[in-house]
């Protein structure tokens, strides 16, 4: 993988698109053949990657199985979702390289990307410089994550922390609500994020209709992750009608 390949792909996909589809696929819940079938399905509705990953997605080989198999029925990036170390496995094009900014654990900061640094670079992965925000409270990413979630209604809080990402030159921020989410992060908070952010802004967490794609994009974000909805069983009819609000042409 030449450098910044997977960052240039989506920079273009921008360039056409009003904003990206990100299907989130977790090991842990779906099988090789499901996940297979899924990625190919959503490749052709416009999906610009594929998220693999979970936050208690501990298993290495059953990860690293799924990213490969997936791999070969798809021409879109495999983008790693690492809740941990044992998140990076080879074989996917690019991986969240996060860091859980608001995190009362130094572990999830700094640590486990030391550790797991040397694995990235192994395996030829492209590292994301990505700053992990997690909003809200109750959710697994927040629980094993030990975040202290931003409230929904404190946008400044968040745009704070993106402001900081940027001056520590991350590129990428992702505003997570945590799969299954309740409530979705807020376009107020999308809003006042991207006025301080210059970056890659992904979104997600809880989102499950066109109505609330089309708000979350038209507020700022650059790519929706949709993960918790196909895990339920959502039809891939009415993703395809979110994924046609997220990705309406520029
Ligand atoms: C860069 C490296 C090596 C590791 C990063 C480690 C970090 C920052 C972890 C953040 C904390 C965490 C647990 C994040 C989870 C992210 C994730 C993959 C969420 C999606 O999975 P869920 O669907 O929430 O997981 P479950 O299905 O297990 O609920
Ligand atoms: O599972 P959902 O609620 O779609 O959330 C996707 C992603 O943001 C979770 O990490
Ligand atoms: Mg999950």
């Amino acid at each position: 993988m030449t450098e910044n390949k997977v960052e240039e792909f989506l920079k273009s996909e921008l360039k056409k698109k009003n904003a990206l589809l990100f299907v989130l696929i977790d090991s842990e819940v779906s099988n090789l053949e499901a996940s297979s079938k899924l990625a190919k399905d959503v490749e052709k509705m416009g999906a610009s990657a594929i998220l693999v990953g979970g936050s208690s997605a501990t298993d290495q080989i059953e990860m690293a199985q799924v990213v490969k198999g997936i791999k070969q029925g798809i021409k879109i990036p495999i983008i790693l979702f690492p809740g941990n170390v044992t998140g990076v496995v080879p074989d996917a094009d690019a991986i969240l390289f996060s860091s859980l900014m608001n995190s009362e654990n130094p572990y999830f900061i700094t640590q486990a990307q030391a550790l797991g640094a040397p694995s990235v670079l192994k395996f030829g992965l492209e590292p994301l410089p990505t700053a992990y925000l997690v909003i809200g409270e109750g959710t697994s990413a927040w629980f094993v994550g030990a975040a202290r979630g931003i409230p929904f209604e404190k946008p400044k809080i968040a745009a704070a922390y993106a402001l900081a990402a940027q001056f520590l030159g991350m590129r990428f921020v992702y505003l997570e609500a945590g799969s299954g989410a309740k409530s979705n992060v807020t376009p107020e908070m999308i809003q006042t994020v991207r006025h301080a952010f210059n970056g890659f802004l992904i979104v997600g967490g809880g989102i499950k209709d066109v109505k609330t794609a089309e708000s979350l994009v038209k507020a700022g974000a650059d790519a929706l992750v949709i993960g918790t909805f196909l895990e339920k069983g959502g039809s891939i009819k009415k993703l395809q009608e979110i994924a046609k609000a997220i990705q309406r042409s520029k």
